[in-house]
């Protein structure tokens, strides 16, 4: 070991999980005040906690850190007086702490908890011109107030009962048992919130003694006693003057869930369906500032012959017929944003490996308008005076940062974003990074163009070519477009590989018949394509066709699984929380209903990798978490076991083998925990530097002292 510093981040795994990374932001209604949330590493570095940090709106003054909270806070949202709510457990409540809503005066002085709930407060929605707050809190189905609920609770705990009595489905979600509580909306009771004295700012660690405390704690009314499950997963919205609130309330059929929109008055509570669609679920309401519209995303009920659909549409608030936005738009709206004089919506969707902002009109045919360029936008928050908009902004060139758009017409895309001063700086990157195509033609002749993102080594080149990385993305209705910490393509830049991203056929930002070439066919288009990717750029000089491997996660490792029994051309295959044998995971996903209604049984024995076991010669790593709901751990010990009996390259008889399987007892779909996310990128590491590289890695000593990772 040297003294000398890494050269970037991305080349020393203590350097990387050290870079903070940027949350949502949140907008005073004034436009005065923009605030972001980032999470960075404890001092022991054993996990990330989230703090909020003031962002200077017109980009002059550094960021300024608000709040120290020693289990961070989140969940950042300001109320019509200006005050900064947010969710954060209280310092002192012990290891089952449950969230509470924090309120930081506009005017200064301490944060103090606000409202709570016995079970906890997941998310605030204050109204941005009336003093009305909801929250949406897990609630026990027989709780009647809060002294039952308490009671409930007490005896579940005191007993050690975690055991849940299930009449219906779904029954878990991605990470996490539903049950027996689940989420009702509340709105906070109480005279309007106290202005705050003449302070600065608003600061959570000035301490002024005269601002209200404790004492000001809220109770709440439930808005929502009859909810049973219908607010699981759910996406709400508030009026701008908080007289109303609109839901997706989801019902349940047998294993079907449907979601349709609901307006609940806040005043008396009173519910009535909004808009209903039989071939749709409807989701992400935003209510128009002038309070007249709702917006909301339907996307489409699939079957095994047609892909889902995504649009936006517009329902007057009052009930009415529902109109689509941009009815000849092919790309599928991911965010929903409404100007402030309610003319139209700022609305974010996948278009060729980048998800920018796109202007819609409320009325009229005029196709959207897209107003960036580069990068992926979320959090998006509009000023007041509806010339400037706020976002997050990242790409696989930098992390997200915080940015203003300015609205004004005629302005170039190039232009129209400005960088603000956030907490923290861009990190320099260990290469360089191409938009890369390909032209690709199916068996009925038809021709398509699949786009990859390519990270290459700054050293790479025709006397210095670099292995390469077949890296395959989940969903599979996704797209590389955004930063992503879990499957960060330069750490493996950084140690010398070349990364292709592709989005092959199922990725967003294409158009609709992008999607539906894969669609029930998920070992046809989606493979051809990842195989043309590769071949196209395996003619590169710079990239070394000899030293080759292929990874995914998820649907990503489903592909990566397939890949394995299909060729023998990479050297190694890294499979992740992967589908292996559909006809077990089709009934046993979190979303069983979801699945199944694309994956017939024929679709499911056509396109199952593990029929296709002992075609596999090429060595793998299987990585899986035991609390992964979304692709159940069953997944990886059958694919484990499977590879170890009857691949193409099984255990020998004393048990060895080339295989290997990195597994989790304690993590979920994703590795959410430092330590174990740099156990990750080294036994990967390890396992290519094996089988692509000939070189042997030795294997970190949290690992128990394995020898090395051959
Ligand atoms: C409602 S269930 C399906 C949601 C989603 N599919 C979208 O296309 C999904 O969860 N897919 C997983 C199998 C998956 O591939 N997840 C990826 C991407 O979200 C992941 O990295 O977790």
């Amino acid at each position: 070991m040297t003294d000398t510093p890494a050269a970037t981040p991305f080349h020393d795994l203590d350097d990387y999980l050290a870079l903070p990374r940027l949350g949502a932001l949140a907008l005073s209604p004034d436009g005065r005040r923009l605030v972001a949330s980032q999470a960075a590493l404890d001092a022991d570095r054993t996990r990330w906690s989230t703090a909020l940090w003031e962002i200077d709106p017109d980009g002059e003054a550094p960021a300024r850190r608000l709040t120290r909270g020693a289990k961070g806070e989140g969940g950042p949202a300001f109320t019509a007086a200006g005050d900064l709510l947010f969710v954060a457990t209280r310092p002192g409540d012990g290891d089952d702490a449950k969230p509470c809503v924090w309120r930081l005066p506009a005017g200064g002085g301490e944060a103090y908890p606000l409202v709570r709930r016995p079970g906890g407060i997941s998310a605030v929605h204050p109204a941005r011109a009336a003093d009305t707050v909801l929250v949406s809190a897990d609630t026990l189905p027989g709780a009647t107030d809060e002294a039952s609920e308490r009671r409930l609770r007490k005896a579940r705990s005191e007993n050690k009962v975690a055991a849940i009595l299930h009449s219906g489905y779904p029954v878990r979600y991605w990470d996490h048992d539903l049950g027996p509580d689940a989420p009702r909306l509340f709105v906070v009771e109480g005279a309007p919130l106290a202005p705050a004295g003449d302070g600065d700012d608003g600061d959570a660690l000035a301490a002024a003694p005269d601002e209200p405390g404790p004492d000001d704690e809220r109770g709440t009314r439930d808005l929502t006693p009859d909810a049973g499950r219908a607010l699981v997963e759910a996406s709400s919205a508030i009026s701008d003057d908080g007289t109303f609130a609109v839901a997706s309330w989801s019902t349940f059929a047998g294993l079907a869930a449907q979601s349709h929109l609901v307006r609940i008055d806040v005043a008396t509570g009173e519910r009535r369906t909004l808009v209903r669609e039989n071939e749709a679920d409807l989701d992400e309401p935003a209510i128009s500032p002038d309070g007249a519209w709702v917006a909301y995303i339907a996307s489409s009920i699939t079957s095994p012959q047609e892909a889902p659909r995504r649009t936006a549409w517009v329902v007057p608030a009052t009930g009415g017929t529902p109109r689509r936005l941009a009815a000849d738009w092919d790309r599928w709206p991911a965010s929903l944003t409404w100007l402030p004089d309610s003319s139209g919506l700022l609305v974010t969707a996948d278009e060729h490996g980048h998800s920018p902002v796109f202007r819609v009109a409320l009325d009229g045919d005029a196709a959207p308008e897209r107003l960036t360029a580069e990068g992926a936008f979320g959090s998006v928050v509009v000023d007041p005076a509806g010339t400037h908009a706020f976002a997050t902004r990242s790409s696989y060139a930098s992390p997200a940062e915080v940015v203003r758009l300015d609205l004004a017409e005629g302005v170039t895309a190039e232009d129209r974003v400005r960088v603000l001063r956030a907490p923290s700086e861009r990190p320099t990157l260990p290469g360089r990074l191409e938009d890369v195509a390909t032209t690709v033609t199916d068996p009925d002749g038809s021709t398509h163009t699949v786009r990859s993102w390519l990270a290459l080594p700054e050293g790479a080149s025709a006397e210095n070519p670099a292995p390469l990385l077949l890296w395959i993305h989940g969903g599979p209705l996704g797209s590389w477009n955004a930063w992503s910490w879990r499957w960060n393509p330069w750490i493996m830049v950084a140690r010398g590989y070349a990364v292709l991203l592709p989005d092959p056929a199922l990725s967003t930002g294409y158009g609709q018949e992008f999607v539906q070439r894969g669609w029930g066919a998920w070992g046809d288009a989606p493979y051809t394509d990842l195989m043309a990717a590769t071949d196209a750029v395996e003619q590169r000089d710079d990239v070394d066709a000899s030293r080759t491997a292929a990874m995914g996660g998820s649907f990503g490792g489903y592909m990566a699984n397939w890949v394995a029994g299909h060729t023998d051309r990479f050297d190694a295959v890294v499979t992740h929380a992967s589908l292996w044998a559909l006809d077990q995971f089709g009934p046993t996903t979190d979303a069983s209903y979801y699945w199944q209604r694309e994956m017939t049984p024929e679709m499911a024995a056509k396109h199952s990798p593990h029929a296709f076991v002992g075609d596999i010669r090429t060595p793998m790593l299987v990585i899986h978490g035991d609390k992964d709901y979304r692709v159940p751990i069953g997944e990886g010990l059958r694919l484990w076991t499977e590879l170890l009996s009857s691949s193409g390259l099984p255990a020998a008889e004393d048990g060895s083998t080339v295989h290997r399987f990195l597994y989790y007892p304690d993590e979920n779909h994703w590795i959410l925990t430092p330590q174990h996310a740099k156990v990750w990128y080294e036994v990967v590491e390890g396992f290519l530097a094996e089988h692509v590289l000939g070189e042997t890695r030795e294997l970190p000593d949290v690992l128990g002292g394995a020898a090395s990772a051959g």
